[in-house]
């Protein structure tokens, strides 16, 4: 079954637009990769969801099980998001209130839709040590910047899922972390989706993360969408000059290191 179906979406700012006419749908529990350079228009694409962004003027459509978004109300917009779409964006220490505890803040998706304290406490602290957070129930009442980069997004994570949406959008989630610490994140934030039967889209400029994590990929480029296709298909037998690009820039244990990397310039030059 689809869960968010996205049809012949644009963006604009202004005159600029940015984003033309995208298709794209991610299955209910399903994991979609939204994959391209930095400027390919990923997150106005991911933004535009929820019209997140007062800037942009939107057209076609976006529908979530069949909710139509675009020109949805204000209000209808704020229930859908946090309930039934959550979102983790790149920087954790933005996305957190720094005079907040995190147990707090983590607690509040609850406690807004009715949760008594007690209930949503023991569910944070939970969602928490699920999270790999240690000492879970302790650290509970700390403050943000008690917290190192990691541990903050695992935070972001656990306010996301907390109240259990439908879909999460994650955009760039462990780009801002340290290379030893992305793994660990999107492994975790892949249990707790498939745990929990949650739809994901990750926005990435690193196929190199996709292989694991997606069940299907969506490749963009210049605000189109030039290629979708299962994760093992892609990786396998990709289709566009651009996908093979990307492709080839994505180091693989399995290839002759003596293989030179492909620099984004011949990307470029095959892609046209
Ligand atoms: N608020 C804005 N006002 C005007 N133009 C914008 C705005 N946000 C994004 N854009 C433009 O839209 C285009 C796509 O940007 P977008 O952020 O979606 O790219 P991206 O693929 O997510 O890249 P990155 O990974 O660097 O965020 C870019 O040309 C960008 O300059």
């Amino acid at each position: 079954m689809t869960l968010l179906e996205i049809r012949d979406l644009k963006v604009s700012y202004g005159e600029r637009e940015v984003v033309h006419g995208v298709n794209l749908s991610v299955g209910a529990g399903c994991r979609t990769a939204l994959v391209g350079e930095s400027g390919s228009g990923k997150s106005v694409t991911a933004r535009a969801v929820l019209q997140l962004d007062v800037a942009a003027s939107l057209s076609g459509s976006v529908s979530l099980k069949g909710q139509e978004l675009v020109g949805a109300k204000a209000s209808e917009l704020r229930s859908v998001r946090g309930s039934r779409v959550g979102l983790v964006f790149q920087d954790p220490l933005t996305s957190l209130n720094p005079v907040m505890t995190i147990g707090w803040q983590i607690m509040q998706p609850l406690v807004i839709r009715g949760v008594k304290k007690k209930e949503a406490r023991e569910r944070g602290i939970a969602l928490l040590a699920r999270l790999g957070v240690k000492d879970a129930s302790r650290r509970f009442d700390d403050y943000p910047h008690q917290f190192s980069g990691g541990m903050r997004q695992r935070v972001v994570i656990a306010i996301a899922v907390i109240a259990e949406p439908e879909l999460l959008i994650a955009d760039e989630p462990t780009t801002a972390l340290d290379v030893r610490v992305q793994a660990q994140v999107l492994d975790l934030l892949h249990e707790v989706a498939v745990e929990r039967g949650m739809a994901v889209l990750l926005i990435t400029h690193d196929l190199g993360v996709v292989a694991g994590f997606a069940d299907d990929v969506v490749v963009m480029r210049h605000g189109r969408i030039v290629e979708t296709a299962p994760v093992a298909q892609l990786f396998a037998d990709p289709q566009h000059p651009y996908t093979k690009g990307l492709l080839g820039a994505v180091p693989r244990l399995d290839r002759d290191p003596a293989q030179r990397l492909v620099s984004v310039e011949e990307i470029e030059a095959v892609a046209g």
